[in-house]
């Protein structure tokens, strides 16, 4: 679903690349943690997933296609295979939940009737039937997360990748979203999450990929945060 082949990603040069000779493959289905300190290069690696980013050499392959070869036209027809969650949500604050979800189909052509129907599913899905009138200042982080998160899988794309979804919420919130998201990889969805919080990948026992200075330095089936080299 997603292989990285030895990528090397340098911002600037004369400073050290922000990853270095990573190879990575991540299966169809597989929930996977980037783990690492700040500046390691977790985001980076999302970003070039996304084609946010273009590598500096070494391949980038999502959904069989070699990114480097993609056509900035199919770009568009790449991200719909993938939604994207953050640490700050990034919701539209002008716009309610539903309006916010709804949004991520209009952009894509959905019909109104398809917008109808799937928009309050998701919101079903996500644990906020009810509050589609809400503006998103009305709502606790956790719920704002929760509209991200709806906004990103209404699409059902075969990909999510989620950047520290747990970095702004407390503990138990955070506990919440880590059930969500297992629940929409049971649906079949891969899921590549960086993270710095070390209780939740203990507590999933998922694999866990450490970066280290832009090394890929541990890759471990049901893994924990710490680095047991
Ligand atoms: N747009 C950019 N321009 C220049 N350097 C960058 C850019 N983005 C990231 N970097 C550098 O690349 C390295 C990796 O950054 P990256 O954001 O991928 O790390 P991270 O592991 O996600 O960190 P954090 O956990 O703090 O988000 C860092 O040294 C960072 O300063």
């Amino acid at each position: 679903m997603i292989r990285l082949d030895n990528v090397t990603k340098s911002y600037a040069s004369g400073q050290r690349p922000a990853l270095d000779k990573v190879s990575v493959e991540v299966e169809r289905g597989e929930f996977v943690f980037i783990v690492g300190a700040s500046g390691s290069g977790k985001s980076t690696l999302l970003r070039l997933v996304l084609k946010e980013e273009k590598a500096t050499s070494g391949t980038v392959h999502v959904a069989g296609r070699d990114l480097a070869a993609l056509s900035s036209r199919r770009v568009p027809m790449l991200r719909r295979q993938m939604g994207a969650v953050f640490q700050d949500f990034r919701l539209l604050p002008s716009k309610t939940v539903f309006q916010n979800v709804a949004f991520a189909l209009q952009v894509i052509g959905k019909p109104r009737h398809t917008i109808s129907q799937v928009v309050p599913e998701t919101l079903e899905l996500v644990g906020l039937g009810g509050k589609e009138n809400r503006m998103p200042h009305e709502l606790s982080g956790g719920e704002q997360q929760r509209v991200a998160i709806a906004r990103a899988f209404v699409n059902r794309p075969a990909i999510l990748l989620a950047d520290e979804p747990t970095g702004n919420l407390d503990p138990t919130t955070s506990i919440g979203i880590m059930r969500l998201l297992d629940r929409i990889n049971r649906t079949g969805t891969t899921i590549v999450m960086a993270t710095h919080d070390d209780e939740i990948v203990d507590q999933m026992r998922k694999r866990v990929v450490e970066l280290e200075d832009g090394h890929l330095v541990r890759d471990q089936a049901r893994g924990v945060y710490g680095s047991q080299r």
